[in-house]
């Protein structure tokens, strides 16, 4: 009854306040169940923050173990713009998008320090009727024209320069990293390659690009550490531009989709004991092909398909080049005193080792300066 402003001996504005928010909550899940009975399986939301803490600090690993309970098709609700996207703006007062307008100043600052393009364009005009001088990659971009017969101006010649420092190098830095990591700790693989590369390069020099394709075992090497050691686990995130349906399931235009080669390179139906580093697999699977641009997809550290990572036939024959020779010219060790290899992860702009690697050389031949430079 309600009796001087009190309803059932509750005080009225109490009772309009909780249903109020009964009625929310009640909306929010009929809300939520009707937008996902089209939607693939998942972890169920929290009002606001959605499903942004199941990623924690590696998602990829993080939303591996969510597969096992969700299967591999999952969704999941990470920006509250995903709930209402007319909040969108709290993002922003959250100073993400400042933020990130800072470092992209210096970020650009030191991209043009670094690539100097009026130093470049003066060296380049004096050098290029010199035979003996090979044009770099800055050169051959400032000189190629568009089809209208104008260059790239010099923006954006500096942002495509400033994306392939960004998109290369760490990648391909980590990735050796993690070989030689992966390496140290089975030195009776180390051997292998050695083997192998003496029996293929004979003569004291280093191994050329040419000498790879006959090295099965440091090919082996390299897709087993690609494998396990994705530098880009959950490759670059993809859109929709138009509704899909997939599987039975939809998905509206503008859904965002994460591809987990983490997950895929770790699938036990596919590799057995997917969590040991083991490059004989991939001589008994030759088919499987990381530098394939489709099928199989049992191996994709570069992605699949048109948005593929353009860079992925330099970055695969540097990495590869790169380790040929660290492994031809070098015996390893750890250093003194230490047994055990940290391989905790860490993400940077790609996963690298959270603990850097040292290791020792000791050089196995004499190399004369002269067949270093020749090279
Ligand atoms: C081990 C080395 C590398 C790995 C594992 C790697 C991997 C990848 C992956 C997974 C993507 C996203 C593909 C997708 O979303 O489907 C990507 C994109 C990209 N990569 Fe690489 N990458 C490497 C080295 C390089 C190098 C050396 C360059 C250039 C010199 C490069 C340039 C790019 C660019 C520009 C993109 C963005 C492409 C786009 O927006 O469509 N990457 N890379």
């Amino acid at each position: 009854m309600a009796e001087g402003g009190l309803l059932f001996g509750f005080e009225l504005a109490d009772v309009l306040v909780a249903a109020v928010l009964i009625s929310v909550v009640v909306l929010y899940f009929h809300a939520e169940a009707l937008q996902r009975r089209r939607c693939p399986p998942g972890p169920w939301p929290w009002p606001v923050v959605g499903n942004f803490s199941a990623l924690g600090d590696l998602p990829y690993r993080n939303l591996h173990k969510l597969a096992g309970k969700y299967g591999g098709l999952m969704y999941l609700r990470l920006v509250i713009s995903d709930f209402v996207p007319y909040l969108s703006f709290i993002t922003k007062l959250q100073g993400h998008a400042s933020k990130f307008s800072k470092i992209r100043d210096v970020s650009d600052k030191l991209t043009a320090d670094f690539f100097d393009l009026d130093s470049h364009r003066n060296n380049y005009k004096k050098m290029k009727n010199d035979p003996s001088y090979v044009p770099d990659f800055e050169d051959v971009l400032m000189e190629t024209p568009f089809e209208n017969g104008t260059n790239l101006p010099d923006q954006d010649l500096l942002k495509l320069l400033q994306e392939l420092l960004n998109a290369g190098t760490e990648t391909s830095s980590n990735t050796s990293e993690w070989a030689m990591a992966e390496l140290i700790r089975r030195p009776e693989l180390i051997e292998r390659a050695q083997t192998e590369m003496d029996s293929v390069i004979g003569s004291k020099r280093l191994v050329e690009e040419s000498d790879i394709q006959q090295l099965p075992f440091l090919q082996a090497v390299m897709k087993e550490n690609f494998r396990l050691h994705p530098p880009a686990p959950l490759l670059l995130p993809h859109e929709s531009r138009e509704p899909t349906e997939l599987l039975g399931y939809h998905f509206p235009a503008g859904t965002e989709l994460l591809v987990n080669a983490f997950a895929i390179h770790r699938d036990p139906s596919v590799y057995d004991n997917p969590d040991s580093f083991d490059p004989d697999r991939f001589l008994a699977r030759p088919h499987v092909d990381h530098m394939s641009t489709s099928d199989p997809y049992e191996l994709m550290p570069f992605g699949k398909g048109l948005r593929m990572c353009p860079g992925y036939r330099l970055a695969n024959t540097m990495v590869a080049l790169m380790l040929a020779n660290l492994l031809y010219v070098f015996d390893w060790s750890l250093p003194e005193g230490q047994t055990e290899v940290d391989m905790t992860e860490t993400i940077g702009i790609s996963v690298r080792k959270k603990q850097p690697l040292f290791l020792v050389p000791k050089p196995r031949f004499e190399l004369s300066l002269e067949s270093v430079a020749e090279n």
